[in-house]
């Protein structure tokens, strides 16, 4: 039986991927709900969709299977008791745990048949598709002139973060950011109800159900047993000390966790924003998060007779090279490491390459600048438009997320 999830590496040949079309969702942003939705600008949606429709282009044509996130959810919500249940934990986790709109919600979706609901509640419903007039006095006295019952969801194109497949398993997300937590609630219907993954039992290394916040940009599968977790905006340092005790108790495989502590801002909200795996011995790298010595707090994790250990480290490289064995490694700095180039590439995810096989990435065609020193570096790269894609922050690997990679041979 083939595994709907092996994921052991960031850079093995990609077999099967989760992607997300942009859809209307992007067309419920406006410029009072921007900075709480987390884009900077509003994508223009038939561009949007035809340079994503490009980007699945490239991967079907380098023989990587694609599904779509909502068709994965429809089939996963088939059975109407499931989906019975999945609306009423959706529309609570959008605010209505009871009561008269939670009941008019529930009946107004469940006429739909299942895609359309997976894509209508993925683009927001809006009050006056309801029948009801009288809406419970809490949203009468909260905000009456916000047409939103339930908020559309414009970063799900970003299928990376919500959950994050690691060896045979995964973590599904409790998510930074209330804009963004609902999202994973898709991905625990489908593990959990489609026929892909219900019949393999699939194992999942942390659930959604936390009070710490962990998502899948800070999630980098370096090989079979070694990880690397950014400390960041989206993700704490609790979390990760948790799923790396999960994954050390469960026979992963995995026996050593890398923190990576990355500034906490909107530009570099995950790891890789900042820092992704492009071969066996090359990583992409935003010059900013080092030190001019090429230092970096990080913080190696493995199993001890008395729970996790804990060892301080400073230089990147060095860090890497020992865990990975290597003699040498080619950290390749984002535009080029010039003091222009590399911030305003890195602000359109310059350094946040897909890697569809070993040496071979997936990168916007905007930073001209880093792909050319990919290339220069022997890569090769794959360009894809992005005028509007990257106004959501996010680049190719965050637009993707595995499910399958070939494993690497040793
Ligand atoms: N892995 C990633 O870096 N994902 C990009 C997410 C962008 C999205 N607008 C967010 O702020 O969460």
């Amino acid at each position: 039986m083939i595994a709907s999830i092996n994921v052991k590496s960031e850079i093995g040949k990609l077999t099967t991927v989760i992607l997300k079309r942009p859809g209307k969702e992007i067309e419920n942003i406006t410029p009072a709900t921007m900075p709480r939705l987390l884009f900077d600008d509003i994508p223009y949606l038939p561009i949007a969709q035809k340079e994503h429709d490009q980007f699945a282009e490239i991967l079907k044509q380098n023989g990587t299977e694609v599904l779509y996130l909502d068709d994965l959810a429809a089939e996963a919500l088939k059975d109407t008791n499931v989906r019975q249940k999945f609306l009423q934990q959706m529309i609570a986790e959008s605010g209505f745990k009871q009561g008269k709109t939670a009941d008019a919600l529930q009946d107004y979706l469940s006429g739909f048949a299942p895609l359309a609901m997976v894509q209508h509640i993925m683009e927001g419903i809006r009050k006056e598709e309801l029948p009801l007039k009288n809406f419970d006095l809490k949203n009468i006295s909260e905000n009456n002139d916000y047409p939103f019952l339930m908020d559309p969801m414009p970063n799900l194109y970003f299928t990376r973060d919500p959950a994050a497949s690691i060896g045979d398993g995964l973590s599904i997300n409790r998510m930074t950011f209330t804009a963004r937590r609902r999202e994973s609630l898709f991905m625990e219907y489908i593990i959990a109800h489609h026929q892909r993954f219900a019949s393999q039992r699939v194992r999942v290394w942390r659930t959604r159900n936390h009070h710490t916040r962990i998502e899948g940009g800070d999630e980098l599968v370096l090989n079979d047993h070694i990880l690397a977790i950014g400390v960041s905006q989206r993700t704490s340092a609790e979390a990760i000390q948790d799923i790396a005790g999960s994954l050390f108790e469960n026979a992963s495989g995995y026996d050593t966790v890398i923190a990576i502590k990355i500034p906490n801002n909107h530009a570099m909200m995950h790891l890789d924003t900042v820092f992704t795996m492009v071969n066996y011995d090359q990583f992409t790298v935003h010059p900013a998060i080092l030190t001019k010595q090429g230092q970096i707090d990080s913080w190696i994790l493995h199993p001890a007779k008395d729970g996790i250990s804990i060892e301080h480290h400073r230089d990147l490289k060095q860090v890497l090279k020992n865990v990975l064995d290597l003699d040498d490694l080619d950290l390749i700095p984002t535009g080029n490491g010039d003091p222009i180039a590399a911030p305003r590439e890195q602000w359109n995810d310059g350094s946040n390459t897909l890697a569809i096989a070993p040496g071979e990435v997936v990168t916007y065609n905007r930073n001209y600048v880093s792909n050319e020193i990919l290339r220069k570096h022997g890569l090769k790269v794959h360009e894809i438009l992005s005028s509007e894609l990257s106004r959501g922050r996010g680049g190719p690997r965050c637009m993707s997320m595995p499910l399958v990679r070939e494993d690497l041979k040793k």
